[in-house]
């Protein structure tokens, strides 16, 4: 298939890569808003800066061809691209997060959230350490952490960066030098503690589904997660 690469930083050329690998073409690769025809490609991957997303995203749907969004820290827009991609008829995936094994991870997490919500004696906090050049704290990945413990946790309502309060979840944003992403979910008691952690070695994982999500949304119209993709859960 034709790729193009609204994005052309880590992960556009890590997405690039493995995408040449699995025998595609990457017709745009791109670090700015305008200065190509869109419709040369049969799908769109945005791995942009969060002020930039919502422009790329709405002009791709604008113009008939099916996106992936993987960038963070702009869904304040997100029911806006739902409402163009229903009007467009058209096909996007967004995820904080495309590896598989942090999909796998987000899982686990809300099994997990479900059994600790019988136990008060346990309170959670998620940290979340990534490279020093991320844009937005906390991670997209720490918010559907967040996310998925209060659609199971009666006790939580909210999420807080790096404060604590009653009935909200403190997620703690660290940036160490080239971390490529690290996140734990921490229930702890007077008495012990529970952690899981998942661990990114490298940008791989998350390009990798990033072009798996690509190859899946090619036939389809409207609006999808990774656990369509994948299949799991
Ligand atoms: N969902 C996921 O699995 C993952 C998401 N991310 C997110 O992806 C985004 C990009 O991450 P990185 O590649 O590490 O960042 P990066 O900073 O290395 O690359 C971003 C690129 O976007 C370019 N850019 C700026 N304005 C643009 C525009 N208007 N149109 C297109 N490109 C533009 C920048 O020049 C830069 O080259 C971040 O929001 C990050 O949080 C990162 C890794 C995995
Ligand atoms: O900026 C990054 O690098 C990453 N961003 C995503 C996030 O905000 O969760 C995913 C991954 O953790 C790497």
């Amino acid at each position: 298939m034709k790729i193009a690469l609204l994005g052309y930083g880590k992960m556009g050329k890590a997405i690039e890569e493995i995408a040449l690998l699995r025998g595609h073409q990457i017709v745009i690769k791109t670090s700015d808003e305008d200065g190509y025809d869109i419709t040369q490609a049969d799908v769109a991957i945005d791995f942009s800066v969060p002020k930039a997303a919502f422009f790329n995203i709405a002009k791709c749907l604008k113009h008939g061809v099916p996106v992936i969004s993987g960038t963070t820290g702009w869904l304040d827009n997100y029911e806006n691209i739902v409402s163009i991609c229903k009007e467009e008829n058209g096909a996007f995936i967004y995820a904080s997060n495309f590896s598989l094994g942090v999909n796998i991870f987000f899982e686990l997490n809300k099994n997990l959230a479900k059994i600790m919500s019988q136990l008060k004696q346990y309170n959670v906090s998620i940290e979340e350490i990534h490279h020093t050049q991320k844009l937005d704290a906390p991670s997209g990945t720490a918010i559907t952490l967040a996310e998925g413990i209060i659609s199971e946790h009666s006790e939580y309502s909210k999420w807080l960066l790096n404060e604590s309060k009653e009935k909200a979840i403190p997620i703690n944003a660290k940036r160490i030098d080239s971390v490529p992403g690290t996140h734990i979910i921490d229930y702890s008691s007077i008495t012990d503690s529970i952690q899981l952690t998942h661990t990114a070695h490298n940008r791989q994982g998350f390009a990798l589904g990033a072009i798996i999500a690509a190859e899946w949304i090619l036939d389809k119209k409207g609006i999808f997660t990774m656990k369509d993709v994948l299949n799991i859960g």
